[in-house]
């Protein structure tokens, strides 16, 4: 931000974060020298994918969507952008940033978007089909409505540069590695987040061998030296890793091979398949929705299978990434599942009791900050994410007000 006396002494930024159950957005208002971490307003469309969209504004409660099957998530941007140009009165928005999933090679640092970079992204929908069309749908839409008003491009995979090249890489034949196709993991905006807030919390102890498991409707893991990722379960496209509501995580390529060969699924049954119909909801024919599968689990074999390889896959990847960092001194529950969910923390932390975890029941289940017990050997805690404020944290070091 500069400091010249004929600028309005706030700023207005407006964040989208596409996700891939849910569309949040969220307003700040930036100041010279600051941004509060809270935002003036925000909200979101929840459930876009389900079949009971809700609207949630902060404090306000939810309320159930109409929004049109065939476009859920254009309907949901609309609604989206209808409801903030009434709460605005005709204010002013200075920025709007946008949560991108895929930054791939080019893109580290936050980027205002014109025609060339917005080609660019476009370039990377095949790597994050969950995500990257629908942020840049409103990207696209905006510039052409508003060619004035600065877009800018805040990337999850921006965090995870600091991967080590054993991290990054494939073992795949050396030419793809030349060519590009590497390993960059994702919900790098939540994951900077939390080396923020995190050593804010609990200074030297979080600097030391941190695993921050991001658990939403994508789920992914990140292990943690002073505060950078080392390594992470999410790699080349946001499909890798742990297990998803609707996205199968880390899969033997033998299967794919099969699907295709013998049981001759073209390309797109078989992206639609481990993007749309796999993890939770392919498994339990129920639902991506850890709430709706607890309430459902008792008498259902398929639902008590789905969550059992849930955990199992969360349970494994921890102690891979723990073997990674050579030991555990904290680990991090986030986003909406790690959030709200004290049962299957308690069912992870459970199966993780042979790294010295102890859980205090009564704090997991009021969401405490820290749910472990004085004596266990492992800091657990839970931290609510923040991607918005991350995003419009790298507006205001771009100079535009
Ligand atoms: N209050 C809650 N209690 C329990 N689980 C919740 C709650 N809110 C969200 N979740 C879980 O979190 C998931 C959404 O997480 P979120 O991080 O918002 O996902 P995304 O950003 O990928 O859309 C939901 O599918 C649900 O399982
Ligand atoms: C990358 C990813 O899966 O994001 P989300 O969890 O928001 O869907
Ligand atoms: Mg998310």
């Amino acid at each position: 931000m500069t400091d010249q006396s004929t600028q309005s002494t706030t700023a207005l930024i407006m964040v989208l974060n596409c996700g891939s159950s849910s569309i949040k957005f969220a307003l700040f208002e930036a100041s010279q020298t600051s941004l509060p971490r809270k935002p003036v307003w925000s909200g979101k469309v929840d459930g876009i994918t389900g079949t009971n969209p809700t609207w949630d504004e902060t404090g306000a409660g939810t309320c159930a969507l109409t929004l049109d099957p065939q476009l859920p998530y254009h309907a949901a941007l609309g609604e989206i952008r209808t409801r903030v140009t009434a709460r605005l009165a005709g204010r002013k928005i200075d920025a709007i940033a946008h949560r991108v999933v895929h930054g791939g090679n080019k893109y580290f640092a936050p980027t205002r978007i014109n025609a060339d970079v917005l080609a660019d992204l476009k370039n990377l929908i095949p790597l994050a089909p969950l995500h990257q069309p629908f942020a840049l749908e409103a990207i696209a839409a905006l510039l052409e409505s508003q060619p004035e008003l600065p877009q800018i491009a805040c990337f999850d995979t921006a965090f995870h540069h600091t991967l080590p090249i054993v991290e990054q890489m494939l073992p795949l034949p050396w030419e793809n590695w030349e060519q590009g196709m590497r390993r960059y993991g994702f919900h790098g905006l939540s994951y900077n987040y939390m080396s923020v807030v995190l050593a804010e919390r609990y200074g030297e102890l979080a600097r030391g061998r941190t695993i921050v498991a991001h658990i939403g409707s994508g789920a992914s893991l990140c292990a943690m030296q002073n505060l950078q990722s080392v390594a992470t379960t999410m790699g080349f496209s946001a499909l890798d890793g742990l297990m998803m509501g609707t996205r199968c995580g880390t899969l033997d390529p033998g299967a794919v091979l099969y699907l295709m060969e013998i049981r001759k699924l073209s390309l797109e049954q078989v992206g639609h398949m481990l993007y749309h119909e796999s993890g939770l909801l392919g498994i339990s024919g129920v639902s991506a929705d850890t709430r709706i599968l607890l309430q459902q689990e008792a008498g259902n074999a398929r639902v008590q299978a789905a969550l059992q390889l849930y955990v199992r896959r969360i349970v494994r990847e921890i102690g891979a990434l723990t073997a990674v960092l050579g030991g555990l001194d904290m680990l991090v529950f986030t986003a909406g599942v790690g959030e709200h969910n004290a049962e299957l923390r308690q069912r992870i932390c459970t199966a993780l009791g042979y790294l010295g975890i102890r859980l205090e029941s009564a704090d997991n289940e009021r969401h405490a900050a820290v749910i472990s017990s004085d004596d266990s050997g492992v800091k657990v805690v839970v931290e609510p994410t923040n991607e918005e404020w991350i995003a419009a944290l790298g507006v205001t070091k771009m100079e535009l007000f």
